[in-house]
């Protein structure tokens, strides 16, 4: 199994984060843990957010992704910061292919059946669906799979707690993505830590 499949694989949600202060970086990263999801994408939103990988890193069970990495200098920045794998919003082939050389999980954004075969053309297979509701939801993947049946996906965007559930019964979706668990400015960790097992108890793959 590929290395991305096996983070895709380790739990049913990720939760995308957007956090402006690297305090809040590991209170935040141990309470969806303990909740039950152990693979968090960091987006690079926020000039803090290359800390914040930093410090989740610390954080005994986190897998610690960088998300909103759009070219090579984010890349090798959220490399260097120590990011475990990588998540972009869409595809280039630039992009792709320093991603391939560094030899780090990429899970790069496609909504259409030309981009997912350039990113084929790569030997790429694992892809977000980016914007996933947005962009046709649930039926708009499906058609995707059909000529695409081997490939494996993370649809984010949009996603929300009540429809987690159904992207995951697809088969060919491992893992969906969203804000929702750490909404930005909820200093609650008891709230996120509830938000994170209730995700945690969807359909694992
Ligand atoms: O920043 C990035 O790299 C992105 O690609 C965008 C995020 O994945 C989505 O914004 C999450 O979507 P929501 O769960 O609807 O908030």
């Amino acid at each position: 199994m590929k290395p991305v499949e096996r983070i895709m694989r380790s739990a049913p949600v990720i939760p995308v984060l957007v956090i402006h202060d690297p305090a809040d970086a590991q209170p935040i990263a141990r309470a969806l843990v303990a909740g039950g999801l152990n693979v968090l994408e960091v987006t690079l939103r926020t000039p803090a957010a290359l800390d914040v990988i930093r410090e989740m890193r610390r954080v005994d069970g986190a897998i610690v992704g960088a998300g909103t990495v759009i070219d090579e200098l984010t890349l090798d920045q959220a490399i260097e910061a120590g990011a475990e794998f990588i998540v972009a919003p869409g595809l280039t082939e630039r992009l792709g292919l320093a991603a391939i050389e560094r030899a780090i999980p990429f899970l790069p954004g496609i909504v259409t059946a030309g981009e997912l075969m350039r990113g084929l053309d790569l030997g790429l297979e694992h892809f977000k669906f980016f914007p996933a509701e947005t962009s046709g939801g649930l039926p708009a993947l499906k058609a995707l799979c059909g000529p695409f049946g081997h490939v494996k996906f993370c649809p984010t965007g949009g996603i929300r707690s009540e429809t987690a559930a159904s992207w995951l019964a697809h088969e060919q979706v491992l893992c969906v993505g969203g804000s929702w668990l750490v909404p930005s400015g909820l200093a609650d960790l008891a709230g996120i830590e509830e938000n994170a097992r209730k995700a945690a108890s969807l359909l694992s793959k």
